[in-house]
């Protein structure tokens, strides 16, 4: 196919240089900026003009390496994106496509023309695309972007119609598989957005955009935040609900009556940190070391499917290896929030927090729907 193709864009090129004389290939070149070599001239079908990576042309290989990396990502404004579908939401979301690479010309057909104006074009071999390529199956296609910026950027009216009162706040969700998928179920659950706490996964990395489908372009993802601003992206009156699981051990004891932050997961696995129950400190470990001691507050524990989405409301998911922070802790016991906990059958220990999230969110998607339901009947 790629032969065929390059055969066919060859004809195209030479019947185009006869037909408008103008359009030599050192005219070509100079609008380009590159070396006759490397270019090829403009596809008259498509009006698009493209440069040619010849063998051992080292641009894409070097782009996708450094647009893996989170520090390039970081310093240049840059992510890569890849395959029709990511790049056309892209697109439409206001993204700015800086480089194309592609591997055929048809595929530049199935962007709108004006998207495409300010962009360079290259087209390189399928095989490079393969070898460089994230996906199971390459598509062709990578992109690089101007990172995104959610205050920027529009999202999709039938995404818009049917977002609810719910956030999502990530604390220190490591796993590039989780926290996509995590994105991916928030875009489904109609959240007005994701919150990423310091500590979480860089949502532009490849794994995560691969896990996300498409979710980075549906809802505001709001990334790198520190603990004491988290409020400010909150809607005022916003409730924070934790989701909170038990430790096996403490299963038979009904929630209201665990009082100590001890008893649960999060605190097992950080026994650096000293905790204080209702009345006064309690240090973990280290009785010496009085630097890290840390109010935990009581909070209420509930099951899941009691009612607890009423009005705005905002989820907080805690990471695989620490579960929730106290920072977490604190922020629900301000908002008058609860733990939420999905019972599960003793001897296992706590869910995989992508899973987590899915129940919490989805049950909060009924809890306010049902809501809004009644009040309609209501005013009716
Ligand atoms: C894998 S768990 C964290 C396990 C961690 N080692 C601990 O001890 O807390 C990841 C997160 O998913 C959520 N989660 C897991 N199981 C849950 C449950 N049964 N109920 C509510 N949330 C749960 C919590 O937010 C938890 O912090």
């Amino acid at each position: 196919i790629q032969a065929d193709e390059e055969g066919r864009e060859r004809k195209q090129v030479e019947a185009s240089r006869q037909r408008q004389p103008r359009q030599n290939e050192s005219q070509a070149c100079k609008a380009v900026g590159v070396s006759p070599a490397t270019v090829d001239i403009e596809a008259p079908a498509h009006e698009f003009r493209y440069e040619r990576a010849l063998p051992g042309d080292k641009r894409l290989s070097k782009v996708v390496t450094i647009a893996k990396s989170k520090k390039f990502r970081d310093r240049h404004g840059q992510v890569l994106l890849e395959g029709q579908r990511l790049l056309t939401d892209a697109l439409d979301s206001g993204a700015v496509l800086q480089t194309l690479f592609f591997s055929r010309v048809d595929y530049l057909k199935e962007f709108p023309p004006d998207k495409l104006r300010k962009t360079n074009l290259i087209k390189v071999n399928f095989e490079n695309i393969k070898i460089w390529s994230d996906l199971v199956t390459p598509q062709g296609l990578m992109g690089i972007f101007a990172k995104p910026d959610h205050v920027k950027m529009t999202y999709p009216d039938t995404q818009t119609k049917h977002t609810l009162p719910l956030s999502l706040i990530c604390d220190n969700i490591r796993d590039p598989g989780n926290l996509g998928t995590i994105l991916r179920c928030a875009a489904g659950a109609g959240c007005s957005k994701v919150l990423l706490t310091k500590g979480c996964v860089d949502a532009w990395e490849p794994k995560v955009l691969r896990a996300g489908m498409g979710a980075h372009f549906r809802l505001p993802i709001i990334t790198s935040l520190d603990w004491d601003i988290v409020p400010n992206y909150l809607p005022a009156g916003t409730k924070v609900f934790l989701a909170d699981n038990f430790r096996p051990d403490n299963q038979n004891k009904p929630a209201e009556v665990s009082e100590k932050a001890s008893d649960y997961g999060w605190v097992a696995t950080d026994p650096k940190r000293i905790f204080i129950t209702e009345d006064g400190y309690e240090s973990s470990s280290d009785e010496e070391d009085n630097t890290d001691k840390l109010y935990i507050p009581g909070l209420e524990v509930q099951s899941y499917f009691e009612r607890w989405a009423q009005g705005p409301c905002a989820v907080v998911i805690g990471g695989e290896t620490h579960g929730l922070s106290i920072e977490s802790l604190l922020l629900a016991e301000k908002s008058n929030g609860k733990r939420l906990n999905i019972p599960v059958v003793p001897g296992i220990d706590s869910l995989n927090s992508a899973m987590a999230a899915s129940i919490l969110l989805f049950e909060g998607k009924r809890q306010i729907e049902n809501t809004m339901k009644r009040k309609s009947c209501v005013t009716e």
